[in-house]
């Protein structure tokens, strides 16, 4: 029998590759007609081949990336996933920095059947197509698969009708293959500058986690794409041209409240080798401790939870430890479904800062990974129950976003695209606006804390990839019906993203960073310097350190009066010393018995007035050399232990002064002593030619 079709999915199947058009798609439904063609189609396929799907086992034979062994590298060493770039993307692209486009919706099937040893964590439903005992005829009753995918874009339930997504996967395809076709390219755009979301919505135990986290056997999407994002930032870096920092956040939405899942790992990060996956970690292990964080309004990044911590990460390794560090503390409990269950919706914020070092620009964007917790009945348990109800609702409130997001009605003219918040989408009230600023209904995003956080995402900020994972027994027929809504519904949402724009100020990375080099590199040649005086004083030196040059310093810093005293004692000393000399020379030239000859032959006069002058300048230069004595003493005082930087600087500020005043004088003082000398040497210069007749040997060179 054919059930009545839900309004929501009686839309015309717009069929039209999605890969060209910009305008978003309607899942279809074929009339019942159309559908009992691809019906019989379908079930001649699958008893003929055994196997769900013909074009997603084609896609799985392909990939080429099969061969990579969870099991040697638990998290897959950035080289082995590197195999090529996606080109994949269903969307449009039509400028550089603008992304136009529908969320990506992909389905996810539960394999009917897990490998033993896979299932053996908890997958505690019936299996499908198991033997049910039937009353009537007292024997067993095979429970008939409901849903078929014909192709690679459409999973068809036989009463239902078709639903047409961007990729229907096999139910026996990869997690690598998953992760292939929705989160590399969203890395790829990330790694360009826009934000990226992928989230995994489906019913409890359809296999969310198992997508985004892997377990022992299976790498999920979270380590495989910060294994690709991390062997892109080396490869990009490596030019130097560019810098990146990577920075995580995870945090967890459990009973409408919000945690820090990373809050209290740094000891552990230190300590606990890297693990792989939550679900081989322990259960319920909810630290009780971490407080509930809030939400604010954000003009950078639309929300913001305060006090978040983030980790700032190195290398794909470093960021998946945290990952499993938080894994440790979000809350898993069994319930009907899973004996594993997440109690919680996680998040995990991946921020990518990209910095030119040439220009000194630099832009941010943001991959946000969600695990949803997953839809349920109402279970026995008391706590289950009560985590359940928080779950639904806050389920139901993304459904009615989501809803109102995609609702033709909300735009009559169109579909409801939604551009970023900073340009014309939509605002923290949650009114959204249309592409022609038209005010558009309330879109009740303050209803839950999970589209509270998702707003920024969902209203246009950021590329949104959803991969929807369904149970295709019988038993969950009624969820995983609800789930294809949803996702139909979230196809229709139309999204206009710009890139994150590019942060080009003085205050911007590029100059932080050359700042901070600068003062690491003042701060290790003061270091070395302090070492250096360390080495070189000895231990009662009191505050007072000294430099390579012999200048006093006070915490590492030159002390500039002493420096400037020192250097013009060392001129005065200078000076002084050729003073002597000349005197001395003069001296020895004067006691000279040939000179002292000559001298005599002089007009008394002359003589008298060479004298005075002599014993002027030796009287200075015995003052001059009398000063220095006292300055030297002086700093060798203040260089002793017990005198700080301030009493040194008090006292060179007057001894600077008078040594500058002394240095005048001195110059006058070596002025009158080339003045004497000219006087002298023209006072002998007649007698020095007279006597060359009678004596030619002359001692000029004693003269001059
Ligand atoms: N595609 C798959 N291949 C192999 N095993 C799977 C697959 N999907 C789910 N499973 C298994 O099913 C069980 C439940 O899956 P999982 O915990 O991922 O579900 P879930 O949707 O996250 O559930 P919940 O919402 O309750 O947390 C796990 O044991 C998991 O290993």
């Amino acid at each position: 029998m054919i059930q009545k079709m839900s309004p929501s999915l009686r839309r015309p199947s717009t069929r039209s590759s999605s890969g060209s058009s910009n305008i978003p798609q309607s899942p279809s439904v074929r009339s019942t007609s159309s559908f009992s063609n691809v019906r019989k189609n379908s079930i001649r396929n699958a008893s003929n081949s055994g196997s769900q799907s013909v074009s997603a086992s084609s896609t799985r034979s392909s990939s080429p990336l099969r061969s990579v062994s969870a099991k040697s590298d638990p998290f897959l060493h950035s080289g082995k996933i590197r195999v090529r770039r996606s080109n994949s993307t269903n969307n449009c692209l039509r400028k550089n920095d603008i992304y136009t486009g529908s969320i990506t919706v992909t389905i996810r099937p539960k394999p009917r059947s897990t490998v033993a040893s896979h299932d053996s964590v908890g997958l505690k439903s019936p299996r499908y197509s198991q033997p049910r005992p039937n009353p009537q005829s007292g024997g067993n009753t095979f429970i008939r698969d409901p849903w078929f995918i014909t192709n690679d874009k459409t999973i068809i339930h036989e009463e239902i009708g078709e639903f047409e997504f961007d990729h229907v996967f096999a139910s026996h395809c990869t997690n690598l293959e998953v992760y292939e076709r929705t989160s590399k390219p969203m890395i790829d755009k990330l790694l360009v500058g826009f934000n990226a979301t992928i989230f995994a919505y489906g019913m409890t135990g359809s296999g969310k986690t198992f997508t985004m986290s892997g377990n022992e056997h299976e790498l999920g999407l979270i380590p495989l794409s910060v294994s690709y994002l991390f062997s892109n930032v080396m490869e990009l870096s490596m030019n130097g041209d560019k810098k990146f920092d990577v920075i995580i956040s995870y945090l967890e939405i459990y009973n409408e409240r919000i945690y820090d899942l990373l809050e209290s790992g740094l000891e552990e990060s230190i300590s606990r080798p890297s693990t792989p996956s939550r679900l081989y970690m322990g259960k319920g292990n909810s630290n009780g401790l971490s407080a509930e964080l809030k939400i604010r309004d954000d003009t950078q990044y639309g929300v913001k939870v305060i006090g978040l911590t983030e980790r700032r990460c190195e290398s794909s390794e470093e960021l998946l430890r945290w990952i499993a560090i938080g894994d440790k503390s979000r809350k898993i409990g069994e319930t009907d479904y899973n004996a594993r269950s997440s109690r919680s919706h996680a998040i995990v914020l991946i921020r990518l800062t990209s910095t030119d070092l040439n220009s000194g620009t630099s832009r941010s964007s943001t991959l946000s990974l969600c695990d949803l917790a997953g839809s349920e009945r109402a279970t026995g348990q008391q706590e289950r129950r009560k985590e359940g109800s928080f779950i639904n609702k806050s389920l139901l409130a993304l459904g009615t976003v989501i809803s109102k997001l995609s609702a033709d009605k909300i735009n009559p003219t169109g579909p409801n695209i939604l551009t970023t918040p900073t340009s014309t989408g939509s605002n923290s009230t949650g009114t959204a606006t249309s592409n022609n600023n038209i005010p558009n209904n309330h879109i009740p995003y303050r209803d839950s804390k999970l589209t509270r956080l998702l707003q920024p995402a969902l209203s246009g900020d950021s590329i949104v990839t959803t991969i929807c994972t369904v149970d295709t027994r019988n038993d969950a027929a009624a969820e995983t019906i609800n789930t294809l809504r949803f996702a139909s519904r979230a196809k229709n949402v139309a999204l206009h993203v710009s890139k994150k724009s590019i942060i080009n100020n003085g205050n911007n990375d590029g100059d932080k960073d050359r700042t901070i080099e600068m003062l690491r590199r003042q701060l290790e040649d003061q270091r070395r310097l302090i070492s250096d005086l360390k080495g070189r004083s000895s231990p009662g030196e009191g505050s007072s350190h000294f430099s390579s040059d012999g200048n006093i310093k006070s915490n590492g810093a030159v002390d500039p009066n002493l420096a400037l005293m020192r250097a013009e004692n060392r001129i005065l000393k200078y000076k002084l010393e050729n003073c002597e000399k000349l005197l001395d020379k003069d001296v020895v030239d004067l006691q000279d018995s040939e000179i002292i000859e000559i001298v005599e032959m002089l007009p008394f006069e002359v003589g008298t007035l060479l004298e005075t002058k002599f014993q002027g300048l030796e009287s200075q230069i015995r003052q001059y050399r009398k000063y220095t004595q006292k300055l030297e003493d002086k700093i060798m005082t203040l260089e002793k232990p017990g005198h700080t930087a301030t009493s040194l600087t008090g006292c060179g500020d007057t001894e600077v002064t008078e040594l500058r005043k002394m240095l005048e004088r001195k110059d006058k003082m070596i002025e009158a002593l080339q003045s004497a000398k000219r006087l002298r040497d023209r006072a002998l210069k007649p007698l020095t030619n007279a006597h060359q007749t009678s004596h030619p040997i002359v001692r000029n060179d004693k003269l001059t």
